[in-house]
Protein backbone atom coordinates (compact mmCIF):
# COMPACT_ATOMS: atom_id res chain seq x y z
CA UNK A 1 0.00 0.00 0.00
CA UNK A 2 1.37 3.49 -0.23
CA UNK A 3 2.44 5.75 2.50
CA UNK A 4 -0.65 7.43 4.64
CA UNK A 5 -1.11 11.16 3.49
CA UNK A 6 -3.12 13.71 5.56
CA UNK A 7 -4.64 16.79 4.05
CA UNK A 8 -6.66 19.61 6.03
CA UNK A 9 -9.43 21.03 4.41
CA UNK A 10 -13.10 22.55 5.43
CA UNK A 11 -15.75 20.30 6.63
CA UNK A 12 -18.89 20.36 4.74
CA UNK A 13 -20.87 17.74 6.37
CA UNK A 14 -19.79 16.43 9.69
CA UNK A 15 -19.03 12.53 11.04
CA UNK A 16 -16.47 10.11 9.87
CA UNK A 17 -16.41 7.62 7.32
CA UNK A 18 -13.82 5.28 5.73
CA UNK A 19 -13.36 2.96 2.95
CA UNK A 20 -12.07 2.48 -0.86
CA UNK A 21 -11.46 5.46 -2.97
CA UNK A 22 -13.35 5.93 -5.95
CA UNK A 23 -12.06 8.61 -8.29
CA UNK A 24 -14.38 10.79 -9.43
CA UNK A 25 -12.62 11.89 -12.30
CA UNK A 26 -12.56 7.63 -13.63
CA UNK A 27 -13.53 7.95 -17.12
CA UNK A 28 -9.97 6.48 -18.54
CA UNK A 29 -11.38 3.35 -17.74
CA UNK A 30 -14.44 3.21 -19.36
CA UNK A 31 -13.03 1.68 -22.49
CA UNK A 32 -14.99 -0.28 -24.75
CA UNK A 33 -13.45 -2.34 -28.13
CA UNK A 34 -15.31 -0.60 -30.56
CA UNK A 35 -16.47 -2.31 -33.51
CA UNK A 36 -15.80 -1.45 -36.19
CA UNK A 37 -19.24 -1.07 -37.91
CA UNK A 38 -20.86 2.10 -37.34
CA UNK A 39 -24.29 0.95 -37.69
CA UNK A 40 -23.68 -1.18 -34.85
CA UNK A 41 -21.66 1.78 -32.68
CA UNK A 42 -24.97 3.66 -33.19
CA UNK A 43 -27.33 0.79 -31.61
CA UNK A 44 -24.88 0.63 -28.72
CA UNK A 45 -24.81 4.36 -28.34
CA UNK A 46 -28.62 4.26 -28.37
CA UNK A 47 -29.02 1.60 -25.83
CA UNK A 48 -26.76 3.30 -23.55
CA UNK A 49 -28.52 6.09 -23.66
CA UNK A 50 -31.89 4.90 -23.50
CA UNK A 51 -30.38 2.29 -20.42
CA UNK A 52 -29.29 5.79 -18.76
CA UNK A 53 -32.21 7.71 -18.83
CA UNK A 54 -34.16 4.30 -17.40
CA UNK A 55 -32.11 4.80 -14.26
CA UNK A 56 -32.14 8.03 -14.09
CA UNK A 57 -36.07 8.22 -13.90
CA UNK A 58 -36.18 5.55 -11.65
CA UNK A 59 -33.78 7.08 -9.21
CA UNK A 60 -35.41 10.19 -10.25
CA UNK A 61 -38.82 8.74 -9.11
CA UNK A 62 -37.93 8.23 -5.67
CA UNK A 63 -36.71 12.16 -4.64
CA UNK A 64 -38.32 14.74 -4.78
CA UNK A 65 -37.80 18.81 -5.38
CA UNK A 66 -34.39 20.10 -6.16
CA UNK A 67 -33.07 16.52 -6.16
CA UNK A 68 -35.46 15.29 -8.99
CA UNK A 69 -34.75 18.70 -10.92
CA UNK A 70 -31.34 17.93 -11.24
CA UNK A 71 -31.72 14.85 -12.35
CA UNK A 72 -35.02 16.20 -15.09
CA UNK A 73 -32.44 18.17 -16.70
CA UNK A 74 -30.02 15.04 -17.42
CA UNK A 75 -33.34 13.54 -18.74
CA UNK A 76 -34.05 16.08 -20.96
CA UNK A 77 -30.56 16.64 -22.28
CA UNK A 78 -30.58 13.10 -22.89
CA UNK A 79 -33.45 13.08 -25.06
CA UNK A 80 -32.41 16.17 -26.90
CA UNK A 81 -31.45 15.26 -30.70
CA UNK A 82 -29.34 18.07 -30.87
CA UNK A 83 -26.40 16.03 -28.47
CA UNK A 84 -27.05 12.67 -30.22
CA UNK A 85 -27.46 13.60 -33.50
CA UNK A 86 -23.85 15.11 -33.84
CA UNK A 87 -22.61 11.99 -31.88
CA UNK A 88 -24.44 9.92 -34.58
CA UNK A 89 -23.24 12.01 -37.78
CA UNK A 90 -19.60 10.86 -35.93
CA UNK A 91 -20.14 7.45 -35.86
CA UNK A 92 -21.57 7.67 -39.56
CA UNK A 93 -17.84 8.56 -40.43
CA UNK A 94 -16.40 6.27 -38.84
CA UNK A 95 -15.64 7.61 -34.90
CA UNK A 96 -16.64 4.71 -32.10
CA UNK A 97 -19.54 5.47 -30.28
CA UNK A 98 -18.00 6.27 -26.69
CA UNK A 99 -15.22 9.08 -28.21
CA UNK A 100 -18.19 10.66 -30.25
CA UNK A 101 -20.66 10.81 -27.52
CA UNK A 102 -17.49 12.07 -25.28
CA UNK A 103 -17.15 14.71 -28.06
CA UNK A 104 -20.41 15.65 -28.66
CA UNK A 105 -21.09 16.08 -24.90
CA UNK A 106 -17.53 18.09 -24.43
CA UNK A 107 -19.11 20.77 -26.67
CA UNK A 108 -21.36 21.81 -24.71
CA UNK A 109 -19.37 21.01 -21.30
CA UNK A 110 -16.31 23.34 -22.37
CA UNK A 111 -19.47 25.96 -23.30
CA UNK A 112 -21.22 26.01 -20.09
CA UNK A 113 -17.72 25.84 -18.02
CA UNK A 114 -16.70 28.77 -19.84
CA UNK A 115 -19.64 30.76 -18.28
CA UNK A 116 -18.76 33.07 -15.61
CA UNK A 117 -22.11 32.12 -14.63
CA UNK A 118 -22.16 29.51 -11.37
CA UNK A 119 -25.81 28.27 -12.63
CA UNK A 120 -24.27 26.81 -15.77
CA UNK A 121 -21.24 25.55 -14.63
CA UNK A 122 -22.98 23.24 -12.11
CA UNK A 123 -25.12 22.61 -15.30
CA UNK A 124 -21.80 21.73 -16.74
CA UNK A 125 -20.86 19.00 -14.17
CA UNK A 126 -24.53 17.93 -14.47
CA UNK A 127 -23.56 17.34 -18.48
CA UNK A 128 -20.25 15.50 -17.21
CA UNK A 129 -21.85 13.44 -15.17
CA UNK A 130 -24.25 11.98 -18.21
CA UNK A 131 -21.57 11.57 -20.36
CA UNK A 132 -19.98 9.37 -17.73
CA UNK A 133 -22.90 7.41 -17.08
CA UNK A 134 -23.82 6.43 -20.75
CA UNK A 135 -19.93 5.78 -20.90
CA UNK A 136 -20.30 3.52 -18.46
CA UNK A 137 -23.37 1.95 -20.30
CA UNK A 138 -21.58 1.52 -23.23
CA UNK A 139 -19.03 -0.20 -21.14
CA UNK A 140 -21.19 -1.94 -19.39
CA UNK A 141 -19.69 -0.99 -16.35
CA UNK A 142 -23.28 -0.55 -14.24
CA UNK A 143 -23.41 0.99 -11.07
CA UNK A 144 -20.24 -1.29 -10.03
CA UNK A 145 -18.14 2.10 -10.07
CA UNK A 146 -19.76 2.83 -6.58
CA UNK A 147 -19.06 0.24 -4.55
CA UNK A 148 -21.12 0.10 -1.14
CA UNK A 149 -19.42 2.45 1.80
CA UNK A 150 -16.80 4.00 -0.42
CA UNK A 151 -15.32 7.20 -0.41
CA UNK A 152 -15.54 9.53 -3.05
CA UNK A 153 -12.55 11.64 -4.23
CA UNK A 154 -12.02 14.37 -6.80
CA UNK A 155 -11.88 17.61 -7.65
CA UNK A 156 -15.73 18.39 -7.68
CA UNK A 157 -19.33 16.01 -7.80
CA UNK A 158 -22.44 16.56 -9.31
CA UNK A 159 -25.30 16.75 -7.27
CA UNK A 160 -26.86 13.98 -9.42
CA UNK A 161 -23.47 11.65 -9.13
CA UNK A 162 -24.35 12.21 -4.96
CA UNK A 163 -28.19 10.95 -5.46
CA UNK A 164 -26.92 8.12 -7.51
CA UNK A 165 -24.87 6.39 -4.33
CA UNK A 166 -26.67 4.31 -2.15
CA UNK A 167 -25.34 5.88 1.43
CA UNK A 168 -26.89 3.71 3.94
CA UNK A 169 -24.03 1.54 4.03
CA UNK A 170 -21.64 4.53 4.95
CA UNK A 171 -19.09 6.01 2.96
CA UNK A 172 -18.11 9.79 2.78
CA UNK A 173 -16.78 12.65 0.08
CA UNK A 174 -13.31 14.13 -0.27
CA UNK A 175 -12.83 16.92 -2.28
CA UNK A 176 -9.54 18.88 -3.89
CA UNK A 177 -11.82 21.90 -4.64
CA UNK A 178 -16.14 22.15 -3.69
CA UNK A 179 -17.71 24.32 -1.21
CA UNK A 180 -19.09 24.26 2.44
CA UNK A 181 -22.28 25.74 1.25
CA UNK A 182 -22.89 23.92 -2.38
CA UNK A 183 -25.93 21.72 -2.93
CA UNK A 184 -23.95 18.25 -2.85
CA UNK A 185 -22.87 19.54 0.75
CA UNK A 186 -26.47 20.41 1.89
CA UNK A 187 -27.70 16.82 0.44
CA UNK A 188 -24.12 15.62 2.67
CA UNK A 189 -25.03 16.98 5.53
CA UNK A 190 -29.16 16.18 5.16
CA UNK A 191 -28.54 12.32 4.54
CA UNK A 192 -25.62 12.57 7.09
CA UNK A 193 -22.65 11.75 4.55
CA UNK A 194 -19.12 12.88 5.75
CA UNK A 195 -17.80 15.54 3.64
CA UNK A 196 -14.85 17.37 3.45
CA UNK A 197 -14.26 19.90 0.99
CA UNK A 198 -11.28 22.52 -0.02
CA UNK A 199 -8.21 19.98 0.51
CA UNK A 200 -6.23 20.38 -2.43
CA UNK A 201 -5.30 18.26 -5.58
CA UNK A 202 -4.40 15.11 -3.73
CA UNK A 203 -2.62 12.26 -6.01
CA UNK A 204 -5.52 9.31 -5.83
CA UNK A 205 -3.77 5.65 -7.19
CA UNK A 206 -5.88 2.40 -7.33
CA UNK A 207 -6.68 0.39 -4.56
CA UNK A 208 -6.27 3.74 -2.31
CA UNK A 209 -8.17 3.57 1.21
CA UNK A 210 -9.25 6.59 2.94
CA UNK A 211 -10.72 8.02 5.78
CA UNK A 212 -12.91 10.97 5.76
CA UNK A 213 -12.85 13.27 9.24
CA UNK A 214 -15.90 15.51 8.85
CA UNK A 215 -15.22 16.57 12.68
CA UNK A 216 -11.76 17.66 11.90
CA UNK A 217 -11.84 18.74 8.55
CA UNK A 218 -9.59 16.61 6.71
CA UNK A 219 -8.93 13.46 4.86
CA UNK A 220 -6.02 10.47 5.55
CA UNK A 221 -5.15 8.63 2.40
CA UNK A 222 -4.09 4.85 3.00
CA UNK A 223 -4.35 5.03 6.82
CA UNK A 224 -1.45 3.71 9.56
CA UNK A 225 -2.12 2.00 12.64
CA UNK A 226 -2.41 5.18 14.55
CA UNK A 227 -4.77 6.95 12.35
CA UNK A 228 -7.18 3.74 12.18
CA UNK A 229 -6.77 4.44 16.02
CA UNK A 230 -8.04 8.19 15.65
CA UNK A 231 -10.60 6.92 13.18
CA UNK A 232 -12.02 4.25 15.78
CA UNK A 233 -11.59 6.72 19.23
CA UNK A 234 -13.69 9.62 17.06
CA UNK A 235 -16.03 7.23 15.50
CA UNK A 236 -16.70 5.66 19.26
CA UNK A 237 -16.77 9.72 20.20
CA UNK A 238 -19.33 10.49 17.28
CA UNK A 239 -21.72 7.63 18.16
CA UNK A 240 -21.79 8.56 21.58
CA UNK A 241 -22.64 12.36 21.11
CA UNK A 242 -25.26 11.65 18.68
CA UNK A 243 -27.30 9.35 21.05
CA UNK A 244 -26.52 12.75 23.32
CA UNK A 245 -27.34 15.16 20.96
CA UNK A 246 -30.79 13.03 20.04
CA UNK A 247 -31.94 13.19 23.98
CA UNK A 248 -31.24 17.67 23.96
CA UNK A 249 -32.88 17.96 20.40
CA UNK A 250 -36.67 18.37 21.13
CA UNK A 251 -35.78 20.02 24.46
CA UNK A 252 -35.27 24.04 24.91
CA UNK A 253 -31.41 25.08 24.69
CA UNK A 254 -30.11 25.97 27.85
CA UNK A 255 -26.39 26.16 29.03
CA UNK A 256 -25.16 23.65 32.40
CA UNK A 257 -26.20 27.00 34.47
CA UNK A 258 -29.70 27.40 32.99
CA UNK A 259 -29.35 29.98 30.29
CA UNK A 260 -31.82 30.02 27.76
CA UNK A 261 -30.75 30.42 23.99
CA UNK A 262 -33.08 30.45 20.58
CA UNK A 263 -31.16 27.69 17.98
CA UNK A 264 -32.95 28.77 15.15
CA UNK A 265 -32.64 27.14 11.36
CA UNK A 266 -30.69 28.22 7.97
CA UNK A 267 -32.90 27.58 5.13
CA UNK A 268 -31.82 26.99 1.73
CA UNK A 269 -33.85 25.75 -0.06
CA UNK A 270 -37.33 24.53 1.07
CA UNK A 271 -37.14 20.98 0.25
CA UNK A 272 -35.19 20.68 3.37
CA UNK A 273 -38.42 21.69 5.60
CA UNK A 274 -40.00 18.80 4.57
CA UNK A 275 -37.98 15.98 6.85
CA UNK A 276 -38.12 18.55 9.99
CA UNK A 277 -39.92 18.74 12.66
CA UNK A 278 -40.44 22.46 13.45
CA UNK A 279 -40.50 21.46 17.19
CA UNK A 280 -37.06 20.69 17.83
CA UNK A 281 -35.73 24.58 16.33
CA UNK A 282 -37.16 27.86 17.80
CA UNK A 283 -37.68 29.24 14.49
CA UNK A 284 -35.89 30.14 10.92
CA UNK A 285 -32.86 32.61 11.85
CA UNK A 286 -31.92 32.90 7.79
CA UNK A 287 -33.85 31.81 4.60
CA UNK A 288 -31.34 32.28 1.79
CA UNK A 289 -33.81 33.57 -0.84
CA UNK A 290 -30.72 32.77 -3.59
CA UNK A 291 -32.38 29.17 -4.14
CA UNK A 292 -35.39 31.35 -6.12
CA UNK A 293 -33.08 32.79 -8.37
CA UNK A 294 -31.19 29.93 -9.08
CA UNK A 295 -33.91 28.81 -11.81
CA UNK A 296 -33.59 28.18 -15.60
CA UNK A 297 -36.84 29.91 -16.20
CA UNK A 298 -34.74 33.72 -15.11
CA UNK A 299 -35.85 35.35 -12.69
CA UNK A 300 -38.83 35.01 -10.13
CA UNK A 301 -42.09 36.84 -10.18
CA UNK A 302 -44.12 37.92 -6.78
CA UNK A 303 -46.48 34.91 -7.02
CA UNK A 304 -43.78 32.31 -7.27
CA UNK A 305 -41.57 33.69 -4.50
CA UNK A 306 -45.01 34.46 -2.49
CA UNK A 307 -45.81 30.65 -2.65
CA UNK A 308 -42.00 29.82 -1.72
CA UNK A 309 -42.13 32.13 1.83
CA UNK A 310 -45.56 31.08 2.57
CA UNK A 311 -44.46 27.46 2.22
CA UNK A 312 -41.47 28.38 4.48
CA UNK A 313 -43.78 30.58 6.90
CA UNK A 314 -46.29 28.01 7.50
CA UNK A 315 -43.91 25.40 8.06
CA UNK A 316 -42.65 27.38 10.90
CA UNK A 317 -46.34 27.36 12.29
CA UNK A 318 -46.17 30.54 14.81
CA UNK A 319 -42.08 30.64 14.91
CA UNK A 320 -39.85 33.58 13.78
CA UNK A 321 -38.97 33.18 10.31
CA UNK A 322 -36.47 35.88 9.15
CA UNK A 323 -36.32 35.86 4.92
CA UNK A 324 -33.10 37.87 3.59
CA UNK A 325 -33.38 39.62 0.36
CA UNK A 326 -31.24 38.34 -2.30
CA UNK A 327 -27.59 38.53 -1.42
CA UNK A 328 -26.68 37.53 -5.57
CA UNK A 329 -22.89 38.61 -5.86
CA UNK A 330 -19.27 37.00 -4.49
CA UNK A 331 -19.91 33.48 -4.17
CA UNK A 332 -23.50 33.34 -5.58
CA UNK A 333 -23.50 34.92 -8.67
CA UNK A 334 -27.42 35.10 -10.72
CA UNK A 335 -27.61 34.54 -14.64
CA UNK A 336 -28.97 37.87 -15.72
CA UNK A 337 -28.47 39.72 -12.78
CA UNK A 338 -25.18 39.97 -11.13
CA UNK A 339 -22.07 41.50 -13.45
CA UNK A 340 -20.34 38.98 -14.55
CA UNK A 341 -16.51 40.80 -14.76
CA UNK A 342 -16.03 42.82 -11.72
CA UNK A 343 -12.07 42.01 -10.36
CA UNK A 344 -13.27 41.08 -7.02
CA UNK A 345 -16.79 39.90 -6.57
CA UNK A 346 -16.79 39.71 -3.23
CA UNK A 347 -15.97 43.54 -2.96
CA UNK A 348 -18.02 44.35 -5.71
CA UNK A 349 -21.99 44.56 -6.21
CA UNK A 350 -23.37 42.18 -3.83
CA UNK A 351 -26.67 41.48 -1.77
CA UNK A 352 -27.88 44.85 -0.83
CA UNK A 353 -25.60 46.89 -3.46
CA UNK A 354 -27.21 44.73 -6.31
CA UNK A 355 -30.60 45.22 -4.68
CA UNK A 356 -30.90 48.86 -4.71
CA UNK A 357 -28.76 48.94 -8.09
CA UNK A 358 -32.33 47.12 -9.61
CA UNK A 359 -34.72 48.58 -7.57
CA UNK A 360 -37.51 46.62 -9.97
CA UNK A 361 -36.47 43.45 -9.22
CA UNK A 362 -35.74 44.64 -5.54
CA UNK A 363 -39.76 45.45 -5.18
CA UNK A 364 -41.13 42.09 -6.50
CA UNK A 365 -39.14 40.66 -3.68
CA UNK A 366 -40.20 43.25 -1.20
CA UNK A 367 -44.31 43.32 -2.01
CA UNK A 368 -43.57 39.18 -1.86
CA UNK A 369 -42.27 39.17 1.40
CA UNK A 370 -44.97 41.99 2.52
CA UNK A 371 -47.43 39.34 1.82
CA UNK A 372 -45.64 36.80 3.54
CA UNK A 373 -45.62 39.13 6.58
CA UNK A 374 -49.29 38.76 6.82
CA UNK A 375 -49.28 34.90 7.90
CA UNK A 376 -46.85 35.18 10.14
CA UNK A 377 -43.83 36.35 12.08
CA UNK A 378 -42.07 37.14 10.05
CA UNK A 379 -39.09 39.87 9.55
CA UNK A 380 -36.94 40.87 6.39
CA UNK A 381 -33.08 40.77 6.60
CA UNK A 382 -30.39 42.73 4.30
CA UNK A 383 -27.18 41.44 3.23
CA UNK A 384 -23.92 43.46 2.58
CA UNK A 385 -24.93 46.39 4.53
CA UNK A 386 -22.17 48.51 4.95
CA UNK A 387 -24.09 52.35 5.53
CA UNK A 388 -27.02 53.13 7.47
CA UNK A 389 -28.39 54.82 3.86
CA UNK A 390 -28.87 51.82 1.78
CA UNK A 391 -31.12 50.64 5.30
CA UNK A 392 -33.06 53.76 4.77
CA UNK A 393 -33.24 53.36 0.97
CA UNK A 394 -34.13 50.15 1.26
CA UNK A 395 -37.28 50.86 3.90
CA UNK A 396 -37.87 53.51 1.50
CA UNK A 397 -38.94 51.25 -1.01
CA UNK A 398 -40.22 48.46 1.69
CA UNK A 399 -42.61 50.93 2.73
CA UNK A 400 -43.75 51.66 -0.85
CA UNK A 401 -44.21 47.74 -1.13
CA UNK A 402 -46.86 48.13 1.45
CA UNK A 403 -48.67 51.12 0.53
CA UNK A 404 -49.16 50.00 -3.09
CA UNK A 405 -50.00 46.33 -1.83
CA UNK A 406 -52.56 48.18 0.54
CA UNK A 407 -53.94 50.33 -2.16
CA UNK A 408 -54.61 47.41 -4.31
CA UNK A 409 -56.69 45.75 -1.98
CA UNK A 410 -53.70 42.74 -1.20
CA UNK A 411 -53.05 41.46 2.48
CA UNK A 412 -49.93 42.23 3.80
CA UNK A 413 -47.96 43.61 6.57
CA UNK A 414 -45.17 45.97 7.04
CA UNK A 415 -42.26 43.13 8.40
CA UNK A 416 -39.85 44.57 10.50
CA UNK A 417 -36.34 45.28 8.96
CA UNK A 418 -33.06 44.24 9.94
CA UNK A 419 -29.30 43.75 8.69
CA UNK A 420 -26.67 41.26 8.61
CA UNK A 421 -23.44 42.45 10.11
CA UNK A 422 -21.03 40.90 7.89
CA UNK A 423 -18.76 44.12 6.75
CA UNK A 424 -16.47 45.00 9.25
CA UNK A 425 -17.68 48.39 9.12
CA UNK A 426 -20.98 47.61 10.72
CA UNK A 427 -19.30 45.25 13.07
CA UNK A 428 -16.73 48.06 14.41
CA UNK A 429 -19.46 50.99 14.98
CA UNK A 430 -22.77 49.18 15.11
CA UNK A 431 -24.42 52.08 16.73
CA UNK A 432 -24.38 53.86 13.37
CA UNK A 433 -27.07 51.45 12.35
CA UNK A 434 -29.68 52.36 14.84
CA UNK A 435 -31.79 52.53 11.80
CA UNK A 436 -31.81 48.93 11.59
CA UNK A 437 -34.58 46.98 13.44
CA UNK A 438 -32.42 44.23 14.89
CA UNK A 439 -28.70 42.37 13.67
CA UNK A 440 -27.67 39.11 12.66
CA UNK A 441 -24.02 38.57 12.44
CA UNK A 442 -23.18 36.81 9.29
CA UNK A 443 -19.72 35.09 10.71
CA UNK A 444 -19.05 33.33 7.45
CA UNK A 445 -18.53 36.32 5.45
CA UNK A 446 -17.33 38.41 8.52
CA UNK A 447 -14.59 36.29 9.06
CA UNK A 448 -13.27 36.42 4.98
CA UNK A 449 -13.11 40.26 5.16
CA UNK A 450 -11.25 40.53 8.95
CA UNK A 451 -9.07 38.00 7.83
CA UNK A 452 -8.64 39.03 3.88
CA UNK A 453 -9.19 35.43 2.79
CA UNK A 454 -11.79 34.31 0.56
CA UNK A 455 -13.98 31.84 1.83
CA UNK A 456 -13.91 29.51 -1.44
CA UNK A 457 -10.16 29.65 -1.68
CA UNK A 458 -8.34 26.60 0.00
CA UNK A 459 -4.87 27.88 -0.04
CA UNK A 460 -5.82 30.42 2.36
CA UNK A 461 -8.54 28.31 4.27
CA UNK A 462 -6.65 28.54 7.28
CA UNK A 463 -6.42 31.91 7.47
CA UNK A 464 -10.28 32.29 6.81
CA UNK A 465 -10.29 31.20 10.71
CA UNK A 466 -13.48 32.10 12.72
CA UNK A 467 -11.55 31.44 15.63
CA UNK A 468 -9.34 34.82 15.03
CA UNK A 469 -9.78 36.53 18.13
CA UNK A 470 -10.51 39.76 16.40
CA UNK A 471 -13.87 37.98 15.12
CA UNK A 472 -14.45 37.36 18.96
CA UNK A 473 -13.69 41.12 20.28
CA UNK A 474 -16.17 42.35 17.39
CA UNK A 475 -18.54 39.49 18.44
CA UNK A 476 -18.62 40.81 21.90
CA UNK A 477 -18.66 44.62 20.30
CA UNK A 478 -21.98 44.49 18.32
CA UNK A 479 -23.58 42.71 21.09
CA UNK A 480 -23.02 45.17 24.00
CA UNK A 481 -24.26 47.76 21.73
CA UNK A 482 -26.78 46.01 20.42
CA UNK A 483 -27.80 45.76 24.67
CA UNK A 484 -27.11 49.64 24.65
CA UNK A 485 -29.57 50.89 22.07
CA UNK A 486 -31.90 48.28 22.03
CA UNK A 487 -31.33 45.60 19.11
CA UNK A 488 -32.04 41.86 19.19
CA UNK A 489 -28.58 40.38 18.21
CA UNK A 490 -28.32 36.87 16.90
CA UNK A 491 -25.75 34.98 14.83
CA UNK A 492 -26.46 33.29 11.34
CA UNK A 493 -22.99 31.78 10.28
CA UNK A 494 -21.34 28.74 10.43
CA UNK A 495 -19.30 29.54 13.77
CA UNK A 496 -22.72 29.10 15.91
CA UNK A 497 -23.03 25.44 15.44
CA UNK A 498 -19.12 25.19 16.09
CA UNK A 499 -18.65 23.48 19.59
CA UNK A 500 -15.26 24.74 19.33
CA UNK A 501 -16.75 28.34 19.59
CA UNK A 502 -20.17 27.86 21.14
CA UNK A 503 -18.74 28.65 24.62
CA UNK A 504 -17.36 32.09 23.64
CA UNK A 505 -20.69 32.87 21.99
CA UNK A 506 -22.34 32.18 25.01
CA UNK A 507 -20.03 34.27 26.98
CA UNK A 508 -20.19 37.01 24.64
CA UNK A 509 -23.99 37.28 25.64
CA UNK A 510 -25.49 35.85 22.33
CA UNK A 511 -29.06 34.43 23.35
CA UNK A 512 -29.81 33.42 19.21
CA UNK A 513 -28.39 31.02 16.89
CA UNK A 514 -28.92 29.84 13.93
CA UNK A 515 -27.64 26.98 11.96
CA UNK A 516 -27.43 24.04 8.95
CA UNK A 517 -30.63 22.22 10.22
CA UNK A 518 -28.65 18.50 10.47
CA UNK A 519 -26.89 20.93 12.96
CA UNK A 520 -29.45 21.85 15.80
CA UNK A 521 -28.85 18.63 17.70
CA UNK A 522 -25.01 19.29 18.07
CA UNK A 523 -25.33 22.93 18.94
CA UNK A 524 -28.30 22.37 21.91
CA UNK A 525 -25.49 19.91 22.92
CA UNK A 526 -22.81 22.28 23.11
CA UNK A 527 -24.59 24.94 24.99
CA UNK A 528 -26.04 22.25 27.63
CA UNK A 529 -22.10 21.47 28.13
CA UNK A 530 -21.56 25.21 28.65
CA UNK A 531 -21.48 26.81 32.46
CA UNK A 532 -20.71 29.85 34.48
CA UNK A 533 -17.24 29.71 32.88
CA UNK A 534 -18.72 31.14 29.71
CA UNK A 535 -19.76 34.22 30.95
C1 LIG B 1 -24.78 33.40 7.11
C2 LIG B 1 -23.98 34.04 6.29
O1 LIG B 1 -24.34 34.30 5.01
P1 LIG B 1 -23.99 33.37 3.74
O2 LIG B 1 -25.29 32.95 3.15
O3 LIG B 1 -23.24 34.29 2.84
O4 LIG B 1 -23.18 32.22 4.25
C3 LIG B 1 -22.66 34.50 6.72
O5 LIG B 1 -21.99 35.20 5.95
O6 LIG B 1 -22.28 34.15 7.85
Amino acid sequence: MRPAVERRGHVAAPGIAAGPVVRLDRTGGLRREPSGDPARERADLEAAIASSIVAIADLAATLEGEAADILDFQIAMLEDDALSSSAFAAIAKGVDAGTAWSDAIQVQVADYEATADEYFRARAADLADIRDRVLRALAHDGDTATPPGAVLAGNDVTPSRFLSVDWASGGGLALFAGSASSHVAMLARSRGVPMVVGTGPIDLGDNDIAIVDGEAGRIVLNPGAEDWAAYEATRADTVARSGREDAVLRLPARTRDGRRLSVMINVAEPEELDALDPTTCDGIGLVRTEFLFHRPQGLPDEETQYRAYRRIVEWAAGRPNVLRTLDAGGDKPVPGLTIDDESNPFLGTRGIRLSLACPDVFMVQLRAMARAAALGDVKVMLPMVTVPQEIDQAAALLNRAVADLEAEGVACRRPALGIMVEVPAVAIEPALYANADFFSIGSNDLTQYVTASARDIAAVSTLNDAGHPAILSLIRRVVDVGREIGRDVSLCGDMGSDPAHIPALVGAGLATLSVAPPLVGRTKLAIAETGAEAS
